[in-house]
């Protein structure tokens, strides 16, 4: 067996580029006692391979979806689905990982009967998680509250404001455009958008959210949410999930300052990493799975086709080419 496998042939300097990666061919060995062969099925590409690259000649980091073709450990048969870190390659050798459950550990995937596995890299899996434990645990919404979200028409911004809606808060997103922004209240659920693309920003800003925010999900940084910080209430929330618009600078973003705002309207502002909920993680996925099999949450997938357009996917997404998580269909 030969697998193809995508390494990070160049550093990462500013937005990447195709020259960024390679595709290289491994041969595979026999499986020894214990292993078990998986085939990729779907690729996740997230905004954090940027920021923690592998080493130079080293498989680009994610979680895929793959089927084991090949088994020599009765936990993982042969047909079965499995969610594991096996980053960008097709064919893996793969093993168990001991002790409790973290996110290295391979995981079988059971009762997806009728749903689509890709979901296991979206809302049921680490972006799922992100929106749920990252506005209900700090975000805190509560009924009536304005949540405004930036980065909304992404894989994390459109579970944000779906979970906004279901407990009761005027949802606003943040995107690049007005066809994405008619999207996210259309289809998504939001009341209102605004695009930081518009001239009229601010104003936008300012009517859509009445110069009211409760609680604002930020996974951009920078000017976007300066603004946004500029129209909190009093002891409003600010949730820190990322800052992509910095993700690409060449030069080492410094903090703009917050502070006066932070004290005068008594803001909370905390940031969180998916990974800290890991021994919460069943809650976060349990509850989005009931909600999507309610009705009341739906996916949204960007869906790429081709393993050998994940480095596009990838590019693509910086651009805001997506709607929804982005994934990669292998073959
Ligand atoms: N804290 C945590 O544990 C986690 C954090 N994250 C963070 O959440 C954020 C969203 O991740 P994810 O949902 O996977 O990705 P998205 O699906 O949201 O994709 C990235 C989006 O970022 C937007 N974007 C790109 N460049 C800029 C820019 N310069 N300014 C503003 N928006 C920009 C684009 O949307 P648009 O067209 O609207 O510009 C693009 O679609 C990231 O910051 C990521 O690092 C994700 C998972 C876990
Ligand atoms: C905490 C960031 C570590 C990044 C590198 C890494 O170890 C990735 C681990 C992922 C694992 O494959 C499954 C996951 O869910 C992990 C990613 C968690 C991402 C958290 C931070 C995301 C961000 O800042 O965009």
């Amino acid at each position: 067996m030969t697998a193809k496998v995508i390494i990070l042939k160049r550093k990462f300097e500013g937005t990447p580029t195709l020259d960024n990666f390679k595709i290289v061919e491994e041969k595979l060995r026999p499986l020894q006692q214990g292993e078990f062969l998986v085939e990729a099925r779907y690729i996740s590409v997230d905004p954090y391979q940027r920021v923690y690259p592998p080493k130079v000649g080293q498989t680009m980091l994610s979680e895929q979806v793959a089927k084991v073709i090949e088994s020599q450990n009765n936990d993982f048969p042969v047909g079965s689905s499995v969610v594991g870190e096996w980053g960008w390659r097709t064919h893996t050798i793969a093993k168990d990982v001991a002790g409790e459950f973290c996110l290295r550990k391979p995981r079988l995937l059971t009762g997806y009967d009728g749903l689509s596995r890709s979901l296991a890299l979206s809302v049921l899996g680490m972006p799922g998680n992100a929106a749920y434990f990252g506005l209900l645990h700090m975000g805190k919404p509560m009924k009536g509250n304005t949540v405004v979200v930036s980065s909304a028409a992404g894989g994390v911004g459109t579970i944000v404001g779906q979970i906004a809606k279901i407990k009761g808060c005027k949802a606003v997103g943040i995107t690049s455009s007005v066809e994405k922004g008619e999207r996210l209240v259309k289809e998504v659920g939001y009341d209102h958008y605004v695009s930081y693309n518009s001239k009229n920003f601010e104003k936008d800003l300012s009517k859509a959210t009445k110069d009211t925010v409760h609680c604002y999900f930020d996974s951009v940084g920078g000017e976007i949410s300066s603004s946004v910080l500029a129209k909190m209430k009093k002891f409003g929330r600010v949730v820190i999930c990322g800052a992509i618009s910095t993700y690409n600078s060449k030069i080492k973003a410094t903090a703009s300052e917050v502070q006066t705002t932070v004290k005068v309207q008594h803001l909370v502002m905390e940031g969180f990493k998916v990974t800290r909920f890991k021994d919460q993680w069943d809650e976060g996925i349990q509850q989005n799975l009931q909600w999507l099999k309610e009705g009341r949450l739906k996916p949204f997938e960007h869906i790429v086709d081709g393993f050998t357009n994940t480095p596009n996917a990838f590019i693509g997404m910086f651009a805001g080419q997506n709607f929804g998580k982005t994934i990669v269909r292998v073959g």
